[in-house]
């Protein structure tokens, strides 16, 4: 894979113009103080090609909570766990049509999370990972490190101490599981997982690497290593561009036309099939929790770069 080889300099440039005009306009999430308390006027991006072409501007060195965007770690490392065959028969793949961490769907629809990006389909991929390794959370830790081809990437503590300490929407939803028989570990110790991985930091950087293997076919540009099938690499894209951005997805894919994961943590991280993995960064989110100078960015990206899935 050698395509994209081209100057994305004054592109970025533009697209942190562009971006950095929203800030001030959305608000950063305040359901825990580790992240209340973040300069929202930080925007950062990266973009990385599958030729090794690397292009970053602006806090693209700032580590920050990556959140929702662990979920799709953690699902490349169910899929390619011993509980893998399971999958499919306990999360969904369709949009949800409701925010993230909504309950109400779980119960009308017998405990089967929509699809992995929710915080239900999350939290039971989560437990696929719990149920079959001894230590979930170094596995999806090691994981991240082989992606983002970086052994530096860490847990911030503070973070996951909070996460769990205002979790009880989370808690609500791994008991109502639970109680319908779609949680094999422990709540406990899914939970424990869970609030760990949402509290990994990484910079725009280290995600744009990371997912450098799903632009490029399941293999890593930079180490050679085949990580993924490309079919599952494809089949994760998919995803991403109908569940990434939970109730949002729909304006996005209009707006950016790209597949995409965001997190409250203000990061997206973007994959063009072929050619780039993308992350933006900035802490303010809009009503849906997705990032509104991130979201801005990509859209500039795609229009000035004429690139997209469509
Ligand atoms: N959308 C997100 O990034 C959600 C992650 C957050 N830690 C939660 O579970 O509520």
């Amino acid at each position: 894979m050698t395509r994209p080889a081209r100057d994305l300099t004054s592109i970025l440039e533009n697209c942190a113009n562009e971006a950095r005009k929203q800030i001030g306009q959305g608000r950063v999430a305040d359901y825990i103080p580790a992240l209340a308390r973040i300069n929202p006027h930080q925007f950062g991006m990266a973009v990385c090609g599958v030729d090794g072409t690397e292009w970053s501007i602006g806090d693209s060195d700032t580590p920050f909570s990556i959140q929702s965007i662990s979920k799709v770690f953690t699902l490349a490392l169910a899929l390619q766990s011993p509980g893998a065959a399971g999958v499919w028969d306990r999360v969904g793949r369709e949009p949800s049509g409701t925010a993230f961490n909504s309950l109400f769907q779980l119960e009308a629809e017998q405990g089967l999370p929509r699809n992995p990006f929710i915080n239900a389909g999350a939290i039971v991929i989560t437990d696929v990972i719990t149920s079959h390794f001894v230590s979930p959370v170094l596995q999806i830790l090691g994981l991240v490190r082989k992606y983002a081809n970086c052994e530096q990437i860490y847990i911030d503590e503070e973070v996951a101490r909070s996460e769990a300490e205002s979790g009880h929407r989370n808690a609500a939803i791994a008991h109502l599981l639970k109680s319908q028989g779609n949680l094999e570990a422990s709540v406990e110790d899914v939970l424990a997982a869970y609030y760990r991985q949402c509290s990994i930091a990484m910079t725009c950087r280290d995600v744009a690497r990371a997912f450098l293997p799903l632009a490029a076919g399941g293999q890593h540009p930079l180490t050679g290593e085949t990580l993924m099938p490309a079919l599952r690499a494809k089949r994760i894209n998919s995803l991403l561009l109908t569940c990434g951005l939970y109730d949002g997805v729909g304006n996005f894919a209009f707006r950016v036309g790209i597949p995409a994961k965001s997190g409250v943590g203000g990061g997206i991280a973007a994959v063009i099939p072929g050619q780039y993995a993308i992350c933006v960064w900035s802490p303010e989110l809009d009503e849906l929790g997705n990032s509104l100078a991130g979201t801005r960015a990509l859209e500039v990206f795609a229009d000035e770069t004429n690139l997209s899935v469509f």
